[in-house]
């Protein structure tokens, strides 16, 4: 048996040992507890004035004595004990407290759940020191929208045989069965996503479904949504710790693997909401740095990526602490995430100085390649625009080329030029690049600069935007805000209203009033006729020294 955990201050000896003694108490495997150690835990925990309390092993060894105040009492830090997803921790606790302070409270069931307990038993008091009830609760598992707890109806303390391990094996039985459900129903991760947000709600909810198409995207699964709205984040969990509690506890109850938050989480928020709720967390910044590693094809864009990655992760490297795997291990520990589980801050600094020379040499090339390529004297137009705006299903139809095209977020990482002649006998080179996202992490928009810097080459730009996504307004802002941060404001823009097909003729038009540009339907080619027209209409005025 370990050592009394609590406060023991002002206890005489004597009430220690008879602690030290309780811990040598043996419980019969079919019972909470026996009557006879009810009896005296009851006793004791009256005459010192504090709750006294137990964990107590599978077989009925106890395994700790616990000492707490007269209100409340602490279980230490059981992370040596056991923990798989379908298993209970192999210990239930059981404690005393005054009758008159009622049985099971919040902070015990919230105990119970966070700290997957076998069992968690209260045993009240007479003001006489003899035990009255005893109340009890065990998980329930079950990943559906109930309690993740039940709460049993109080036995006496005279009869406390409920056939207790019987009861934890079968509640294991179930987590087990229903630990195989999730396994079959999904092979990647099952998410929990989280805002918690200060502004409006609206636009808070809107952001959500964008993180939601995110995951989507990154082969997560969102198995639950929570948003909180708060009047300042909090500084060290950015949700209050109640919450925080109930998130960890609806993360284990519906077999979530991962919490995924909508806002970006400062390196030491990270680390303590991992430690706190023990399931891997990441932020919005991480998701869309893990789809750019996991679509990345090109050796720049690899190189690009892993260079974002190590730079976020390096100021959230932690040298020794159990939430490091939790942190640095990368989703469903795919891409460069993988080897970063041993790598430490000296080395993830040699191999940012690496990446960042190996990119210089790429660009050099690229470099030549498009002064090449300007020799040509070529007009160049650009598709820009948000991401899944339909970019590279323009570039597929106007130059009948086949670009990945899908309805996933960044399909395209890597820039891709087409050459297309025009009816007119005009010859233009058109261009698709990566799309742009709201709060482009600072750390891609740095290594993606060479990419995006690229646009500066363009002659015209044809600014895609998805009006059937109900998000366009704030899509076309970013792309703007953006464009103006890479000082590309001064290159003219046609803007694209694509995808009418998706919407009714009545929007349609009010929005081609309202926004201007020109309306089409990416994957329809006659649609293109308009922008065709005025795409060749545009690159005529344009003239280049040594073009006919
Ligand atoms: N209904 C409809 N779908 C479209 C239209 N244009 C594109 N799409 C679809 O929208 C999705 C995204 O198209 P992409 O061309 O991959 O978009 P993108 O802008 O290149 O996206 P990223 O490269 O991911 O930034 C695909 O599933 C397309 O088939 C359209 O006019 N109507
Ligand atoms: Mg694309």
């Amino acid at each position: 048996m370990k050592e009394i955990f609590g406060n023991l201050l002002g206890l005489k000896a004597s009430q220690i040992k008879r602690l030290e003694n309780l811990g040598r108490r043996r419980i019969p495997t079919q019972a909470i507890v026996s009557y006879e150690l009810c009896r005296d835990l009851s006793r004791l925990s009256t005459e010192i004035g504090r709750q006294v309390g137990l964990l107590v092993e599978r077989s009925g060894k106890i395994a700790q004595v616990l000492v707490g105040g007269v209100d409340r009492i602490m279980i230490p830090d059981l992370r040596e004990y056991r923990l798989a997803p379908d298993r209970l921790r192999g210990l239930r606790c059981i404690h005393t407290r005054a009758d008159d302070m009622g049985g099971l409270t919040q902070d015990d069931l919230t105990d119970l759940s966070l700290l997957r307990l076998d069992l968690m038993a209260v045993i009240t008091m007479h003001p006489d020191g003899s035990p009255a009830q005893i109340h009890y609760a065990h998980i329930l598992p079950g990943a559906s929208e109930s309690a993740p707890y039940r709460i049993m109806p109080p036995i006496p303390p005279f009869r406390p045989e409920i056939d207790c391990l019987g009861l934890i094996q079968a509640l294991e039985a179930e987590l087990a069965r229903q630990k195989v459900e999730e396994k079959d129903d999904a092979s990647g991760e099952r998410a929990l996503l989280v805002s918690v947000f200060t502004g409006g709600r609206k636009a808070a909810m809107a952001s959500l479904d964008e993180l939601k198409e995110l995951a989507h995207t990154a082969n997560i699964r969102t198995i639950d949504t929570v948003l909180q709205q708060r009047k300042k984040a909090d500084p060290r969990f950015l949700m209050g710790s109640g919450k925080l509690d109930e998130l960890a506890i609806l993360a284990l109850h519906r077999g979530a693997s991962l919490i995924v938050f909508d806002q970006e989480l400062n390196p030491s928020q990270i680390r303590s909401i991992a430690d706190r709720t023990e399931i891997k967390v990441i932020d919005r910044t991480q998701l869309i740095l893990d789809i750019f590693a996991q679509r990345a094809k090109s050796r720049e864009g690899k190189l690009q990526v892993e260079l974002a990655q190590l730079k976020y992760i390096l100021p959230r490297l932690v040298t020794k602490d159990t939430a490091m795997s939790r942190l640095t291990g990368g989703i469903g520990g795919r891409g460069p995430g993988e080897t970063r589980l041993e790598i430490n801050r000296r080395r993830a600094r040699e191999r940012i100085r690496r990446l960042e020379q190996a990119l210089k040499t790429v660009q050099k090339n690229r470099d030549q390649q498009r002064r090449r390529r300007s020799r040509m004297g070529l007009p160049v137009i650009s598709i820009i625009g948000y991401t899944n705006a339909g970019k590279s299903t323009l570039l597929n139809q106007l130059t009948q080329s086949r670009v990945l095209a899908e309805n996933k977020l960044f399909a395209t990482l890597d820039p891709s030029s087409r050459r297309l002649r025009f009816p007119r006998d005009i010859d233009v080179i058109i261009t698709d690049t990566v799309g742009f996202i709201r709060d482009l992490p600072k750390e891609l928009m740095a290594a993606f600069k060479a990419t995006l810097e690229e646009l500066d080459n363009a002659d015209l730009f044809v600014h895609m935007i998805d009006i059937s996504n109900p998000r366009h307004p704030e899509q076309i802002h970013s792309v703007e805000t953006i464009l103006d941060e890479l000082n590309l404001g001064s290159i003219p823009v046609i803007r694209v209203l694509n995808k009418i097909d998706r919407v009714d003729p009545d929007t349609r038009d009010m929005l081609v009033k309202r926004l201007g540009g020109i309306a089409v339907s990416a994957i329809s080619r006659p649609s293109l006729k308009p922008l065709s027209e005025r795409l060749q209409a545009a690159v005529e005025h344009i003239t280049y020294p040594g073009s006919p």
